[in-house]
């Protein structure tokens, strides 16, 4: 006998919970079906652990520079990774319990653990058990990219997962992969007193990004100690002690790096290969995303029974927690509040957690240009900004991006202190759809690093 809900959702990642209480408060029997870990990515082995790492790294990072600001210190400083690791379990636990409690204490709401996949349009199958639902939503995630390099399956390997149980430091950290997760990794494991060593395949970091943040991010890097290759190609990889040699080639020459420790970081697979979605005919594309609407409703194929939605990073349209965040609030304004929001309404804006973090609105300059609409750009380099000066943190700049005729903000990427936080003021001023002259006339508060934004906007050349 299947037991019938009026909602299921399967995986608990970051819009999941929240759709389920919406939809249990709405009066509707809901499941969430989850195998693993309520909250999924970024409460387990994603956000919350990785940028409390990323903390601790920076107060080591800071006592090593404390002579710099005329603070005595001790002596070396050294970093006790089980006690960095206890922190960050200890506020990874408490995300999890309070999300336990809240779902436990949600009524119409039941939680069942098991791996789902789908038997048919409007019925999945849990641990033998089957579930049926008018309405089934997929919030099931990714994971890391695990690549068919030679040797590879005969070696130890870490992925963002497996690190969250390291409590001791590799002597040497090899990271595969230049871009986001690669090189949060990358700068917290050197400041927390490993050697490491970035691999990456595209002829620069963070690739999605503007030539001159690449570049600005790898002189950061470079200048604290990381090995940098860049064009890497032909990797292999054995083992050598209880190491591993990685060889490769870095833009036509050999490489040879041996390292105590390999970290994939070269990419996410999203979780649908095991949904068996061919059973409700839900369309995925070549990498295994599912076709969504602009309301994340799934193209199911002709004859297929819809009343399926994807949210998260499985659809592909986004791969952060905010997005995620957003697809929940999309999905519900539409069916409970009878308000079409719609995904294209959302404005791209993501960070960086390398400090100084890299804050990123709308176009890069490389989109803008391609777009041939005529354009201003600003640019301010960090050096020039007294908060930065005070701080003693002038790494970095600022460049913004304004469309020549409308004065309407088209992108900007803030690497420098805070700009993961001040690139909000431009964020909000693009949703508001005002020009850049209402922010470019506020008065900011002195001495901050926002202050400056004004005087970014007040320096716009036109984009030659
Ligand atoms: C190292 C790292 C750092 C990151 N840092 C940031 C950051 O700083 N900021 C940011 O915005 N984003 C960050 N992200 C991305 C962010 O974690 C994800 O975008 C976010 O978690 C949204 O994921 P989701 O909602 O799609 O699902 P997920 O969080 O991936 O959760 C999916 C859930 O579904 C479950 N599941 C999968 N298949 C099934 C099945 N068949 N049956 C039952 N359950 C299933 C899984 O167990 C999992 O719990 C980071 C990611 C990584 C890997
Ligand atoms: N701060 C954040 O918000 C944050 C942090 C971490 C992750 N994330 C999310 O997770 C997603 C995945 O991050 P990611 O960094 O794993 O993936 P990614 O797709 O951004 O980067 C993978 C990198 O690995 C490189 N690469 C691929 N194959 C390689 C090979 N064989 N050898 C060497 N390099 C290779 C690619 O060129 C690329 O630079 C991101 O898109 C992001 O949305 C977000």
């Amino acid at each position: 006998m299947a037991r019938t809900f009026d909602a299921i959702i399967i995986g608990s990642g970051q819009a999941g919970p929240f759709l389920a209480v919406r939809l249990a408060q709405a009066g509707m029997r809901t499941a969430v079906i989850e195998r693993e870990h309520l909250g999924g990515t970024c409460v387990n082995d994603g956000c919350i652990p990785t940028k409390t790492l990323v903390a601790s790294a920076r107060v080591a990072h800071l006592a090593r520079r404390a002579a710099d600001y005329g603070v005595v210190t001790g002596g070396e400083v050294r970093v006790d990774m089980k006690a960095v690791k206890e922190r960050k379990d200890r506020i990874v636990q408490a995300s999890l319990d309070s999300l336990a409690a809240w779902l436990g204490g949600t009524e119409n709401l039941t939680l069942v653990w098991g791996s789902a996949r789908f038997t048919g349009p409007r019925e999945v199958e849990v641990n033998g058990e089957t579930l049926t639902a008018p309405r089934i939503f997929i919030n099931t995630g990714g994971r890391p990219a695990v690549p068919d390099w030679p040797g590879l399956s005969g070696v130890p390997f870490l992925t963002n997962t497996s690190m969250m149980t390291l409590d001791a430091l590799p002597e040497h950290l090899v990271v595969a992969g230049g871009s986001y997760i690669g090189l949060e990794f990358a700068q917290m494991y050197r400041r927390f007193g490993s050697r490491v060593t970035v691999v990456e395949y595209a002829d620069r970091l963070i690739a999605r990004e503007d030539p001159e943040v690449s570049d600005a991010v790898r002189g950061i890097l470079a200048a604290e100690g990381i090995d940098i290759h860049l064009g890497v190609r032909d990797i292999a990889v054995g083992k050598r002690g209880s190491g591993i040699r990685l060889t490769a080639t870095a833009g036509g020459s050999p490489v040879g790096i041996d390292g105590s420790h390999l970290l994939l970081a070269v990419g996410r697979v999203p979780n649908t290969d095991g949904l068996n979605l061919e059973a409700p005919g839900v369309a995925v594309d070549k990498r295994g995303f599912i076709q969504v609407d602009d309301q994340l409703r799934a193209s199911v194929e002709e004859g297929g029974a819809g009343g399926i939605w994807a949210l998260g990073d499985v659809n592909g349209r986004g791969a952060f927690t905010h997005t995620s965040y957003n697809d929940f609030e999309i999905v519900a304004a539409n069916l409970l509040d009878g308000d079409p929001r719609r995904v294209s309404d959302r404005i791209t804006a993501y960070a960086l957690f390398t400090d100084p973090p890299l804050g990123r609105v709308g176009m890069t300059e490389a989109e803008v240009r391609a777009t041939g609409r005529p354009a201003l750009k600003g640019v301010l380099p960090m050096t020039r900004v007294g908060r930065a000066k005070e701080r003693g943190e002038t790494q970095g700049f600022m460049k913004v991006l304004v469309d020549r005729e409308t004065r309407l903000i088209l992108g900007a990427a803030l690497l420098c202190i805070e700009g993961d936080e001040i690139v909000h003021s431009l964020l909000d001023v693009m949703a508001a759809k005002a020009p850049y002259t209402v922010i470019q006339r506020c008065v900011h508060i002195h001495p901050t690093v926002s202050e400056l934004i004004p005087t970014l906007l007040g320096s716009l050349k036109p984009l030659e």
